[in-house]
Formats: C-alpha cells, sequence, structure tokens
C-alpha cells in the first residue's frame, strides 16, 4: 500500500480529533501543504532505506513525507498527545509499523536515537532551533547531513560567512561540525498557524573528519562565546579574560598563531578559532 500524505482540512480534523490547539511554546506550526513537505524531503535528498531523524514530528505531515520516499523514521516529540498519535497516523496512512519509530521525549535531552539514523529532516520548533541542531549534532556523530527549517534570520546566521554582519557565535559553532547553506524559502501561507516570521530550509554536510576531540571542541566554543559577548571590541580586549587576563598577553596568544589582535570575533573563520584554541593548554 503506498504512503499518503495528510492534507489541510484532514491536519485541522486530526487536531480536533486529539484536542491539540498549537502552542507557541513548543513552537507548534503545523505544515498543511503536501507540496511544501515533499520540497524538504527533495531537499534532503532523502533515498529509499536511509534512516532519517525528525526532531518535533507534529502532527505527521513531514513524517509522512519521508516515509513516503522510503526511508525509516526515529522521530521525536516532546508533546506526549502527538507522539502517541503518530504511529495511528502512519498507519491509517499506508505505513509499515516497523518503518516508524517514535520517542517521546525532549530533543534537547536525548542521548541515543534507535537505528543511528545518517540525516535530520525537521521543521524544528524555533525557540530552540540552534541549541538542538548543536546538541544532535554533538550527541550523534552518525548524523551525516540534513535538512531543517528555520526562522529565516537564524537559517542566514548558520549559514553566514566570517566578514559577514550577520556571522555570529552560531554560525561559528555550526562551522566546527560541517559546511552549510540556505536551501529554499518557504511561504508562511502554508503553515497552521500562521507565523509571524519568515522560514528558510538551511542544509548541512558534516566534515568527513572531525576537528579536534571534545576538549579542543569545548575550548573553541568558549573561546567563540568569548569573541561574540562582546562582539564591538578588539579580540585582544574581548577574548583577554580567557588568555592571561590582559589586552597584552591575549594580544601574544593571538600574534603567536598569526591573527591580527585588533580583529572582531565576527572576522575570524572557525579554524582561526580552532587554531587558537588549541595552542592553549
Ligand atoms: C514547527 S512544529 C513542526 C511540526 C511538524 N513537523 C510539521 O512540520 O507540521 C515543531 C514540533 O516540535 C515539537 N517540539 C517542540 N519542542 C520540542 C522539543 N524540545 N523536543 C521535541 N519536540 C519538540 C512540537 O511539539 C511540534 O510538534
Amino acid at each position: 500500500m503506498p504512503v499518503t500524505l495528510l492534507g489541510a482540512a484532514e491536519i485541522r480534523a486530526l487536531a480536533a480529533e486529539l484536542d491539540v490547539t498549537p502552542t507557541k511554546k513548543l513552537g507548534q506550526n503545523f505544515v498543511v501543504d503536501a507540496n511544501t513537505v515533499r520540497k524538504i524531503v527533495h531537499a534532503a535528498r532523502v533515498q529509499p532505506g536511509e534512516r532519517v531523524v525528525e526532531i518535533g514530528p507534529g502532527l505527521g505531515s513531514l513524517t509522512l513525507a519521508i516515509l513516503e520516499a522510503g526511508a525509516r523514521v526515529t522521530a521525536v516529540e516532546i508533546d506526549h498527545r502527538l507522539a502517541a498519535h503518530l504511529p495511528v497516523t502512519a498507519a491509517r496512512h499506508g505505513v509499515d509499523a516497523d518503518a516508524l519509530t517514535v520517542v517521546d521525549a525532549d530533543a534537547l535531552r536525548v542521548t541515543e536515537l534507535p537505528g543511528e539514523p545518517s540525516v535530520l529532516v525537521a521543521n524544528l520548533p524555533y525557540n530552540v532551533s540552534v541549541p538542538v541542531l548543536l546538541h544532535f549534532l554533538e550527541t550523534f556523530p552518525y548524523l551525516q547531513r540534513g535538512v531543517v527549517m528555520v526562522q529565516a534570520e537564524v537559517a542566514e546566521r548558520l549559514a553566514a560567512a566570517p566578514g559577514s554582519k550577520i556571522y555570529g557565535s552560531p554560525s561559528a559553532k555550526a562551522a566546527w561540525y560541517g559546511s552549510w547553506r540556505l536551501a529554499g524559502t518557504v511561504s508562511r501561507q502554508v503553515f497552521w498557524p500562521v507565523p509571524n516570521v519568515d522560514s528558510l530550509l538551511v542544509a548541512f554536510e558534516r566534515d568527513a573528519e572531525p576537528r579536534g576531540d571534545e576538549d579542543l571542541r569545548r575550548r573553541t566554543f568558549r573561546i567563540i562565546d568569548a569573541a561574540f559577548g562582546q562582539r564591538r571590541k578588539m579580540l585582544r580586549q574581548a577574548v583577554s579574560p580567557l588568555f592571561g587576563g590582559t589586552a597584552a598577553t591575549a594580544s601574544a596568544a593571538l600574534e603567536a598563531v598569526g591573527i591580527d589582535p585588533t580583529l572582531r570575533g565576527e572576522q575570524l573563520t572557525i579554524d582561526d578559532f580552532v587554531r587558537l584554541a588549541a595552542s592553549v593548554h
């Protein structure tokens, strides 16, 4: 039996059946347009037989599109009613029971994913999109690539290059794990309820080799936080608490790895941050 998708009317009827009123707190803006969920799955190049993790499946519209492409899905949903009902929706829409595994949990706290998925596809809850992405990339090394829908400004930041005004701490931290690019626009009208922000798709691909171990990552992220915590200050000032406490000691550390101490954080690449972190013990 082929997998069928949820239509807009069906989604509203399902919400009524489950007595679900979308809440802002959980970022519940459901996609009610079949073309959009197929577009997301296409952008992620989901292949038959692949294992995909979806964060926040909600009523299941994107989940069914991933399953329609022949993938298996591990879905992590914090809302118990939605998590409990997802297998019912899947069965009604022609999905084999073993193609879907639901994890009823807060995605920020999960430490294991059944099936070790290699692809992430999600319409992320906006209030936790960056922390949840960083948590997944850090905790699940088998995750190789993905496409997520996030607030437009967040997508632009994740994909921003050094030197741009929007390049910030999320951009540099995301770059620790791999490369990021904008992967498509989405109209507000495809959501229910219609949000008051624009959304974009952003795609990532994990680097073939990790940049370093957990200790180096922590040290690098500490420097990134310091550099962007006071982004208008020159680096020699902004990172001084981590390098001897004065602008002079920080300047020496920066110069030792070939970084001009009068630059600002937004001008450093992830390679620069890592080189600096690796120079301290
Ligand atoms: C923007 S909606 C997307 C729903 C569905 N995937 C769609 O596209 O229609 C975000 C979903 O994430 C869930 N969610 C919010 N915070 C979460 C968290 N910390 N962990 C797991 N799921 C979460 C919400 O309950 C909601 O179902």
